[in-house]
């Protein structure tokens, strides 16, 4: 049974409270009711009640009592115990609990596996109901514990997990050795470490997230910056094979993108682990590379370098090669020598990016960062020259303006920032319901991005959310958002030097000559 308390300091009556409720069940967990006092009550009758060893022995009966602070004799203060809604909303959250595991226990026996991402959207509002009230019973500070069954469930879902990434990871190393081949686009979800909401943290999050949205992976606060950094090791292979490769880093203002890219000294992320596995890789096989870098910021829907001070006049606009692909025009290009002068330049780039403090975070980003490296691997044994693309975007947060108490630029900052996610979440749908027309030229991040997005790339995509309760409206809608793009599926291809295409291109023709003839012979 779970209680509202209310204080009200207007009753005459004084009677220590201790000698009453003594008398009264005991097992009333204390977490709820000081919890009640913290969040539901100001300042000055919390100070009151805080210690109180009076709240400790509170009843399960409801009624009125008058109590006596032991820390302030003499304050008159009444204490009423009323029966919350709040058991209604538990029991409606068990209700439809047991719908969904019958739903998933019924279609497991009927199709003899378990439901996947797609079959589950038939019921997705159940999924959004049970998320909501969940939260709503968090919002009233209550301590939820997850059932047995539950548990049991998440351990039947992480099984099949396992399953599923083995399987995917045959696939990959299958794919690696064909020259053409066709990925799913990835997506990892990672919490991020929250210190200013850690009152409210969402320990459930990760079951609900696994079952939900099915994603590639999911990281919680445990996580570390090794363990995300695992996940995109995988592709490193492909690289030096010339597939293009694009991670990106979304989520809410605030949610950790830009840690998870760059990180800091003491836990670097993914951009310098990566790095430094590249050049571990070349030295291992002793591979032929060069490697440029170039890097930009997308702020208020200008490019900006962000390897040139003097960029002057120099206009950066987006271009298209003959092969289609989109270019900056006037872009610094640097060619590296080596590992440390990469991670400078990376590293001043990113000190040169646009941050700013907010409500929600004390240094935002205030543009999207993109940052690409390109790779030119030959292949001594079978004398083939590969290019791949490396592009590594820290994509802006998207933001609620009230919610981040922006300062006048900083509004016209966000109005750019949320139009940009926006038209890339046109994108999103228009590639995930497979419509003829995708609006990548609605703003310069989609068209600059238009290659990784259903293009020839392999994309990861890494969501980060907050672990707070009160973000759950953004959380909700970023991984929403993930979802879409699980769906979309991109065509990477070999990238070989222009002459080792027309030697393919070649090999083509003179096959189809030596057909001829022999059918003319015939
Ligand atoms: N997993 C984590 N562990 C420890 N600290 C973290 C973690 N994730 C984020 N932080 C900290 O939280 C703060 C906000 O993170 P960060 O700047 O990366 O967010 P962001 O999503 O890039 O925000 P914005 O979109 O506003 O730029 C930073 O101080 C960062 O160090």
């Amino acid at each position: 049974m779970v209680f509202q308390v209310e204080l009200s300091q207007q009753k005459q009556e004084i009677v220590d409270l201790s000698d009453k409720l003594k008398s009264t069940q005991q097992g009333y967990s204390t977490t709820v009711a000081t919890s009640f006092l913290q969040t539901s009550f100001n300042q000055k009758q919390d100070s009151l009640f805080k210690d109180s060893h009076t709240l400790e022995s509170v009843g399960q009966t409801e009624g009125e009592y008058s109590i006596m602070s032991n820390k302030n004799r003499g304050q008159k203060m009444m204490l009423k115990i009323i029966q919350d809604p709040i058991t209604n909303i538990k029991k409606q959250k068990e209700i439809i609990k047991r719908e969904i595991t019958q739903w998933q226990d019924e279609f497991l026996k009927k199709e003899g596996r378990p439901p996947s991402i797609n079959d589950k959207q038939s019921i997705s509002t159940k999924f959004y109901q049970y998320t909501i009230l969940k939260k709503q019973l968090n919002d009233r500070s209550t301590v939820i514990q997850d059932s047995t069954d539950c548990k049991n469930m998440h351990h039947r879902y992480i099984n099949l997990q396992e399953q599923m990434k083995q399987k995917t990871n045959e696939i990959k190393r299958l794919s690696l050795s064909e020259s053409e081949s066709v990925l799913q686009s990835k997506t990892i979800e990672q919490f991020r470490q929250n210190k200013r909401y850690q009152l409210k943290v969402a320990q459930i999050a990760r079951f609900n997230l696994q079952m939900i949205f099915n994603f590639d992976n999911c990281f919680n606060q445990q996580s570390t910056q090794k363990d995300v950094y695992e996940e995109i090791q995988q592709s490193l292979q492909a690289i030096f094979h010339g597939y293009n490769l694009c991670i990106f880093a979304y989520g809410q203002t605030g949610s950790g993108k830009t840690y998870t890219m760059f990180g800091t000294k003491q836990q670097p992320g993914v951009i310098p682990n990566l790095i430094e596995d590249i050049y571990a890789y070349i030295k291992r096989n002793n591979l032929d590379c060069s490697i440029i870098v170039n890097s930009l910021e997308i702020y208020k829907e200008n490019i900006i370098d962000l390897l040139n001070d003097q960029q002057g006049s120099l206009s950066l606009e987006l271009k298209e090669n003959a092969s289609g692909q989109v270019f900056v025009q006037n872009l610094t290009n640097i060619k590296v020598q080596n590992m440390y002068e990469l991670m400078n330049l990376i590293e001043f780039a990113s000190s040169k990016r646009r941050q700013s403090l907010t409500e929600m975070n004390d240094s935002s980003s205030r543009s999207h960062m993109c940052t690409q490296l390109v790779i030119e691997t030959f292949n001594k044994i079978t004398q083939q020259k590969f290019i791949s693309r490396v592009n590594l975007i820290d994509l802006a947060g998207s933001e609620r303006c009230n919610k981040s108490r922006l300062k006048q630029n900083q509004l016209e900052e966000a109005k750019y920032i949320n139009k940009s996610l926006s038209a890339l979440n046109d994108v999103m749908i228009a590639l995930s319901t497979k419509s003829s027309f995708i609006p990548y030229r609605n703003s310069k991040l989609t068209y600059l991005m238009r290659e990784f997005l259903g293009g020839n790339s392999k994309t990861i995509m890494i969501i980060n959310i907050s672990p707070s309760f009160i973000n759950l409206d953004e959380s909700m809608s970023s991984l929403q958002y993930g979802q879409k793009v699980k769906q979309i599926t991109n065509q990477p291809i070999k990238n070989l030097e222009p002459v080792e295409q027309l030697k393919k291109l070649q090999k083509v023709c003179n096959q189809h000559d030596e057909n001829t003839q022999l059918r003319q012979q015939k």
